[in-house]
């Protein structure tokens, strides 16, 4: 068996074997009453929204049709696990094209672990004049590890425990971003 054939085996083994915490379904309600949170707060703030790559992207383009107002969309890329189990330093890979100074941002990223990237990215956006910044993620991992001085989001879709999760966006090693709902590691 190659060394090809061994990894699709484990990658299809750890999703046969993963328990499922929230379906499509509990996460498209869930995101219905972020989105009510968010725009009870920014509605009138024409906010720059930033989705951090990759993993903010199935939140991003589930939560923003959602959003029944003036925004505008861009992205920046900040990773520190690069698909990894274990986060290191952060680092910068794209800064957002638009121009953040004297904007209201809302940064979108699929989960608040122990806040170090929302932390980074957030201290970034200030440092380059942001008017304000928001942060909302799909979910919070609960657990007392939140090192950075942010402990969590302005808004939180859901809540989940202290396993390595995938899907709706998070990475198994690369894989399975694409898998419907979100799912725990069964070590
Ligand atoms: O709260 P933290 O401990 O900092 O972890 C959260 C970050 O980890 C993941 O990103 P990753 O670095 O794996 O890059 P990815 O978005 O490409 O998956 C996730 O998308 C968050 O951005
Ligand atoms: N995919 C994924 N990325 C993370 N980044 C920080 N924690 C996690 C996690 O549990 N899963």
């Amino acid at each position: 068996m190659s060394g090809e054939d061994v990894n699709k085996q484990h990658l299809q083994q750890v999703m046969d074997e993963a328990q499922c915490l929230y379906t499509g379904r509990d996460i498209d309600q869930a995101l219905d009453a972020l989105a009510s949170q968010i725009s009870e707060v920014m509605a009138d703030q024409n906010p720059l929204v930033l989705c951090v790559m990759n993993g903010g992207i199935v939140l991003t383009g589930q939560l923003v049709p959602k959003l029944n107002f003036l925004l505008q969309l861009d992205y920046i890329h900040a990773t520190r696990y690069r698909e990894q189990l274990q986060g290191s330093d952060l680092q910068w890979r794209v800064t957002p094209a638009t121009e953040v100074k004297g904007r209201v941002v809302l940064v979108l990223d699929d989960i608040f672990d122990e806040g170090e990237t929302l932390a980074g990215i957030k201290s970034w956006c200030e440092g380059k004049g942001a008017s304000a910044v928001y942060t909302a993620v799909l979910v919070d991992k609960q657990h007392d590890r939140k090192t950075a001085t942010l402990k969590k989001a302005d808004f939180t879709a859901l809540t989940a425990e202290d396993k390595y999760l995938f899907g709706y966006g998070m990475d198994y090693k690369g894989y399975w971003r694409n898998a419907p709902g979100i799912y725990a590691v069964n070590f």
